[in-house]
């Protein structure tokens, strides 16, 4: 499904302040494997997460998304086949849209547009439905401006515009971060949700070690731009926060931003 060879992402690269963030990953992701990603501040996550999108171009290796090479595509081409949902809930929409028209705009996503998202009322309809399942009462609000919802309203709207269109993949980079407990569990339960539903690819960026246990059915942990771990199947079912403290404790979970809970 998604395969990287030898990628290699440095910033500033030439240049005294040369920052190497991923240094010769190899990964091969089969379609409907749900990833969680660890590792210390500066790891090379988000990075990792940049590379598929194509928001990061690389210095070195290939990247294959159904067996299209796709290392060249910009992320607009690329918007076809992977969606995102970032930290923080306002990156993810238009504030000064009404929540039909991102709703539009991300139904829309990967395909030309004119400057007005194309809204009808068969469209609304399907809106209000997949509104109406979040048990938000978003539905009754299509033409709010989307910038008056709580963050955890905009989180739930942003999952929903990530899954709209057919995109195969889709990025988290630790999108329940910046929500409450409460909000972040109901959040989790919809991304569940919404990934069984459209038999999404999923890769989730998470400082909390406790969900990158307990979510998804493979674990990598990343250190100083390489994967250091990589379980799947019944070695990712059985894995505890124990067993990677004891394994990496002294190395890559001596930071503090890897959470125990
Ligand atoms: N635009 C940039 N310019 C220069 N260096 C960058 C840039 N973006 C990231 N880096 C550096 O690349 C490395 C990897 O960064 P990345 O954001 O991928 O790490 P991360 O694992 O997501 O970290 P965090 O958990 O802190 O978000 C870090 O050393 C970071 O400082």
């Amino acid at each position: 499904m998604i395969s990287l060879a030898d990628i290699h992402v440095t910033f500033n690269l030439g240049t005294p302040l040369a920052k190497p963030a991923l240094r010769g990953v190899n990964l091969d992701i089969a379609a409907g494997e749900f990833i969680t990603v660890i590792g210390s501040n500066g790891a090379g996550k988000s990075t990792l997460l940049n590379v598929i999108s194509g928001d990061i171009g690389c210095d070195r290796g290939s990247i294959t998304i159904e067996n299209q090479t796709v290392t060249p595509w910009s992320t607009a081409r690329r918007a076809t086949l992977v969606s995102r949902v970032f930290q923080n809930p306002l990156a993810g929409s238009c504030a000064d849209l009404t929540i039909e028209e991102n709703l539009a705009l991300a139904f829309r996503r990967g395909q030309p547009r004119g400057l007005r998202p194309a809204l009808n009322n068969r469209l609304r309809h399907q809106f209000r439905a997949t509104l109406a399942s979040l048990e938000l009462g978003l539905e009754n609000r299509l033409s709010d401006r989307i910038g008056l919802l709580s963050g955890g309203q905009r989180q739930a709207l942003s999952l929903v515009m990530a899954t709209l269109a057919p995109a195969k993949i889709l990025l988290l980079d630790e999108h329940t971060a910046a929500l409450d407990p409460k909000t972040a569990h109901f959040i989790m339960g919809l991304t569940a949700q919404l990934v069984a539903e459209h038999h999404l690819t999923t890769l989730m960026v998470t400082h909390s070690m406790r969900q990158a246990v307990a979510v998804g059915n493979r674990l990598l942990m990343l250190h100083e731009g390489q994967i250091i771990f990589d379980a799947a199947g019944a070695d990712k079912t059985n894995l505890t926060i124990n067993d990677l403290l004891s394994r990496f404790a002294g190395d890559a979970l001596t930071d503090d931003s890897l959470l125990l809970g």
